[in-house]
């Protein structure tokens, strides 16, 4: 096997890694205390391309592959987390449905203002009481006419009120379980839908995370996606990439927080010697980098996968899974390398654990990804 990056792979690396330092690191700290959204990254990331990566030219894309789109959130979350899961949404939850279930019409109109980065896009499945259990959801959508009326209540949005296009999940059968689900896309400005509470949160806090309140609103028929009662497989589906999305983010915080420890161990003396030439530090060290690359494999061949068309759904929750663990570890480990320096704000790795828990959460608690992954392995 070879795991080697091509050489447009890398060059995406090489400039994702540029751009995020010089762009994304610099305000990172300050964006995380004031909670604050910065448009103007996504912008940029829209200049660069980024915001289409796997999506033809077409459609505004540039044609790229998802194992190029896994090491951009990766790149991103070394650096700042929040962006990496802007961006994690935008592509896996937002645009993959539209370009997988979408009409000819929707593509063209909603993919390729999400591709180019005209528009932001998120995903909105979850409800106050449908967290892990989606079919229970209570949003609903009544026909009327050539239209669709939505009246019901979204949490936990990531890019929630700044995104321009929701994909929103409610029943057209409130009586059919998980087959009644229905899939809209919803665009801001919508009479009828409007925002809610934004959480306060422990990490990715320049990522807002909002409430989506929908009050008769009024959603054209031709902005339904797929056919009335496939949603719950599309929330699924779509989940299914997302959560490789969620694992690079999880390596790339991972990632960060490791060259952050290497750094400072190696400049940090104590009993006459940097700590990085302790032996229990750098046995520390090297189960911190030796988890990181465990997790970067799995998430690139599911990230492989999918750009063959294979199926990627196991590999992706096992990423997941493993990613988030190793990120919550290694972020631990690495304020430890840090002493008490390390729980402080004057540097960096406090933010890095904050952030890193929220992978073992969302898109599917790991105990839910278990329990994905129990089923495909007994099945
Ligand atoms: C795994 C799960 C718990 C399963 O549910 P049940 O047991 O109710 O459903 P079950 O009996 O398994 O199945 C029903 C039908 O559905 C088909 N199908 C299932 N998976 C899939 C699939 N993967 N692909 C295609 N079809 C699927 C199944 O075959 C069955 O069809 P059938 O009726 O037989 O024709 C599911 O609900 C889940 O996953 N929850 C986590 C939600 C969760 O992850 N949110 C995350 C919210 S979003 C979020 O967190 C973020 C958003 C933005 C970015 C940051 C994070």
């Amino acid at each position: 096997m070879d795991f080697t990056l091509t050489e447009e792979q890398q060059m995406l690396k090489k400039m994702v890694r540029d751009f995020a330092e010089n762009e994304v690191e610099p305000t990172a700290a300050e964006r995380d205390e004031e909670e604050r959204f910065d448009r103007g990254i996504f912008d940029q990331m829209s200049e660069l391309g980024l915001t289409g990566i796997p999506w033809p030219e077409e459609y505004g894309g540039i044609g790229s592959d998802f194992v190029s789109y896994a090491i951009a959130v990766e790149e991103l979350s070394r650096v700042c987390a929040s962006t990496g899961v802007t961006l994690s949404a935008h592509i896996s939850l937002a645009s993959w449905p539209i370009f997988t279930f979408g009409s000819e019409e929707q593509k063209k109109n909603f993919l390729t203002r999400l591709a180019t980065g005209e528009a932001l896009g998120a995903y909105a499945l979850s409800e106050p009481g449908a967290g892990s259990d989606v079919s229970s959801m209570k949003t609903q959508a009544k026909k009327d006419g050539d239209d669709y009326i939505l009246n019901g209540n979204k949490v936990w949005i990531t890019n929630g009120g700044v995104a321009d296009i929701y994909i929103v999940f409610a029943k057209t059968d409130p009586e059919a379980g998980h087959k009644g689900v229905s899939a809209f896309i919803v665009e801001k400005g919508t009479e009828g839908f409007s925002f809610g509470k934004k959480e306060k949160k422990l990490g990715i806090r320049s990522s807002p995370t909002t409430e989506l309140i929908f009050e008769n609103c009024r959603v054209p028929k031709d902005n339904l996606l797929g056919a009335e009662g496939e949603g719950f497989k599309i929330a699924m589906q779509t989940l299914d990439g997302g959560r490789n999305g969620i694992a690079a983010q999880a390596v790339g915080i991972a990632q960060g927080a490791l060259d952050k420890s290497i750094g400072y161990a190696k400049e940090r003396e104590q009993f006459g010697k940097p700590i990085a030439k302790h032996q229990g530090l750098s046995f520390k060290l090297a189960d911190m980098a030796t988890d990181v690359e465990a997790a970067r494999l799995l998430t690139y061949q599911a990230a492989y996968l999918e750009s063959e068309g294979k199926p990627y759904a196991k590999a992706s929750a096992m990423a997941k899974l493993f990613a988030g663990d190793a990120a919550m570890d290694v972020t631990t480990e690495a304020v430890q390398v840090y002493g008490g320096y390390g729980y402080t704000k004057d540097y960096p790795v406090e933010r890095y654990m904050r952030d890193a828990k929220i992978t073992q959460i969302y898109e599917g608690t790991n105990e839910i990804q278990r329990l994905v992954i129990g089923r495909m392995v007994t099945s």
